[in-house]
């Protein structure tokens, strides 16, 4: 008999997790109608909607004006964000407006926002505007902006030379979204509807600007002012603007944007409507606001209760409390859980992103995807139950052959933008109906306003900048009226932004049931066993070792670790080294901004993160850099072990597990934290904090030659399995 031995104890988990119950409760929401409480409806008596229907549940809903004329949507344990007005109802609508959002948009009713706008009509009013994600506030935007250049171009001041309305977005892939969306709903007012954004011809867009009229455009900040200033046409413009529209609002600052919204602002003429727009009102919305809607009044339009959190309801969300060595196998068993589940529950494949913290994180985690997840595909027989086509079938379930291949994309703000633009349309137009699957591994990039509709699960690895970031991540799903579900892999040491999370979002995460800490145990226990077959070369499971005892591992369960161990062996086998290391010292990058806001413990977290390195047999921490030493290496603690990377470590050329044609080894090597990637000012401009460029290491340096081979337990064995480099020294 085998006895399990682990060689490494820290590859098991022994903190315990208190399991609270989850207040999102998976489709909670559908019941309600019935309900209004009587108590609840006379608190809010100035203005009860009646209710309604959506695309795909019945909801109840009503709404309040008080007295500092902020309007709040009283949610009222339902995830409704859609009212029970047909849109055909609404007569201040104007008539192309209304017929495209029925012929074009084809959409039947108002979501609250939309809802919540559209009373206000006609109106030259400013609007602060702050509604759930995924709930329509682009369409709501556009349809308020659209009614003041109706009328404007209705006047007698009217001016065919002057700009409509011009709409600011922080990422391009954002402003190409709004571009499509003006496009379909001023498709019968014939609108000349532009965007410009960077990594595209200026000069096409500007043969653009100067053919047809400025009626609707749709611009990130950096390639706007650069236009401005080059073309008459456009700055003669813009001293007749009746609309300016700031889309997500708080990213613009958080992009370091201040200086050019600044600018826009005071270029733009004082007469004019202002919409400042975001799922999470935070202070950097109410500065925008200040300057923007300096000393006039405005009207804030609030649609999240503020005893609510500003994430649809019926996303179910869980964490799950692990370390970094074991994501890669946990994300394998995760991924191919969800996808199965869905087929079963659907007839569908999935559409999951996968958010990640820096750029160099996010390609290591697409190319081991790649190795244990993509496939060709296969059919399948499945047996499925509330099927969409299950009506077809007298039963409740029936057999089904699908394809069940699944696709792995990437987008990072260190692709060109002609990749993200091709990835992110395949992405957002992948069809799943046939059972195929799509996996979308990205930085923040995405994380704001892009609308990936059927996203049916959203991961992120590791706690995000802010508890903000979190929601709007996480409502990359249960968009448009639909489920969807999030988890978060979070290390011991992040711990505390769960609890911040529940402190600021009121979101109150429960641990994953699936995947909770004996789930992940059983996990590391059977990769462990696979890992020591696969290193005694003995073949798996075979009966001749007896220091492992595996009658208690689920048998399914060590051969899927051993199928993803296999594969994944090859990818951690050729993958380069120092891409390996680098993504460690940008996660490390990444949780230095988070030390302070969410009281992480820095020598844990260095501890923690740097379990990433293991999976690669990367035994010693690489030294860090001075911006980062300042924060991580106050007590000295948390850098035994650490390595100073230099020249003796050179062993030749790389291994190319990241070849020379990926895009992330275009740029330069600094500003790992690529929320910044997506700056669209011209030019990347790297953060301090986070530009850990070291000039003078050149890649052949730090080739992968003297990496170990794969080896979960390379803590424990010390060098007889992982070959370490030349040039070891403690930080
Ligand atoms: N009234 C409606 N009926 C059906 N679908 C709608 C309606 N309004 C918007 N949608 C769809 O819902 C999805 C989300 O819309 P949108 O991107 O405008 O959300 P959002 O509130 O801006 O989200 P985020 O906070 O993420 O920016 C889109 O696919 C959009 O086409």
């Amino acid at each position: 008999m085998y006895r399990l031995v682990s060689k490494n104890p820290n590859a098991f988990l022994k903190a315990t997790v208190s399991v609270r119950t989850a207040t999102q409760p998976l489709f909670a929401s559908f019941s309600l109608a019935n309900s209004i409480k009587p108590s609840l409806t006379s608190l809010f008596s100035s203005k009860i909607q009646k209710n309604l229907f959506s695309n795909s549940a019945i909801f109840s809903e009503y709404t309040a004006t008080n007295k500092s004329d902020v309007i709040y949507t009283q949610p009222e344990h339902t995830s409704a964000e859609y009212v029970p007005v047909p849109f055909s109802n609404y007569t201040q609508i104007n008539s192309k407006t209304m017929h495209a959002i029925k012929d074009v948009l084809r959409f039947k009713d108002a979501s609250i926002v939309q809802d919540k706008i559209i009373s206000e009509l006609p109106s030259e009013q400013d609007f602060l505007i702050k509604a759930k994600t995924g709930t329509g506030k682009t369409i709501a935007f556009l349809v308020g902006a659209i009614e003041t250049l109706v009328k404007y171009k209705a006047s007698p001041s009217y001016n065919k030379d002057s700009m409509g309305i011009l709409i600011i977005s922080p990422t391009r892939e954002l402003a190409k979204q709004i571009h499509q969306e003006a496009i379909k709903i001023a498709h019968y007012h014939k609108f000349g509807v532009h965007v410009l954004v960077g990594g595209e011809s200026s000069r096409l867009q500007q043969h653009q600007i100067n053919k047809e009229p400025l009626d609707i455009v749709v611009a990130t900040p950096g390639r706007l002012l650069d236009i401005w200033e080059n073309s008459n046409k456009f700055d003669r413009a813009t001293k007749n603007l009746q609309v300016l529209v700031f889309d997500e609002a708080d990213m613009l600052l958080d992009m370091g944007f201040q200086k050019e919204v600044a600018r826009i602002i005071e270029q733009c003429p004082k007469e004019r409507q202002n919409f400042l727009v975001s799922a999470t009102f935070s202070r950097k919305v109410r500065e925008i606001a200040r300057q923007a809607l300096a000393g006039k009044s405005f009207k804030e339009l609030d649609c999240v209760d503020p005893n609510e959190t500003n994430v649809v309801q019926r996303i179910k969300q869980s964490y799950i409390k692990i370390n970094w060595d074991m994501h890669y196998f946990a994300l394998h068993q995760i991924l191919n859980s969800q996808i199965k589940k869905n087929i079963e529950e659907t007839g569908n494949g999935s559409k999951i992103i996968i958010f990640l913290s820096s750029t160099k994180a996010t390609q290591v985690y697409h190319d081991a995807l790649q190795s244990f997840m993509s496939n060709r595909g296969m059919s399948v027989n499945l047996s499925y139950k509330n099927s969409r086509n299950s009506h077809k079938n007298s039963g409740n379930s029936r057999n089904l052959q699908v394809k069940n291949s699944t696709a792995i994309y990437c987008i990072h703000g260190k692709k060109t933008q002609e990749v993200r633009s091709r990835i992110s349309d395949r992405f957002r137009n992948f069809n799943t109906s046939d059972g195929n699957s799509a996996i979308l591994i990205t930085t923040d990039i995405s994380a704001r306003g892009v609308d990936y509709p059927g996203t049916n699960f959203v991961l992120q690895v590791g706690a995000p900048s802010t508890t903000e970031q979190y929601t709007h991540r996480i409502g990359r799903t249960g968009r448009a009226g639909k489920s969807g579900e999030g988890m978060i892999l979070i290390s011991p040491a992040e711990m505390p932004f769960v609890r911040e999370l529940e402190r600021e979002q009121k979101l109150n995460l429960a641990e994953s049931e699936e995947f909770n800490i004996e789930a992940v145990s059983n996990l590391e226990q059977a990769l462990s066993v696979v890992n020591e077959s696969s290193e005694r070369n003995d073949g798996f499971g075979s009966d001749d070792n007896d220091n492992i005892d595996i009658s208690s591992i689920d048998k399914n369960l060590l051969a899927e670790a051993r199928n993803f161990y296999n594969r994944f062996r090859s990818y951690s086998a050729s993958a380069d080294t120092m891409e390996i290391e680098d993504m460690y010292i940008s996660l490390l990058g990444h949780y230095q901004s988070l030390l302070g806001s969410f009281r992480l413990d820095p020598s844990k977290l260095v501890e923690d993160t740097s379990k990433s390195l293991i999976p690669f047999g990367i035994i010693d921490k690489p030294r860090l850099p001075s911006m980062l030493k300042a924060s991580f290496s106050g007590n000295g603690k948390g850098f035994s072990g650490s390595r100073q990377r230099n020249r003796s470590d050179s062993r030749g050329s790389s291994r190319g597990g990241y070849n020379d044609s990926r895009e992330s080894r275009g740029g330069s090597r600094g500003g790992y934290n690529d929320s910044k990637g997506s700056r669209d000012d011209g030019q990347y401009r790297s953060n301090d904090k986070s530009d850990f460029k070291n000039k003078s290491r050149s890649r052949s340096q730090y080739s992968s030659n003297d990496r170990t081979e794969f080896s979960y337990k390379s803590r424990d064995r010390g060098n007889s399995h992982s070959r370490q480099r030349g040039g070891s020294s403690r930080d």
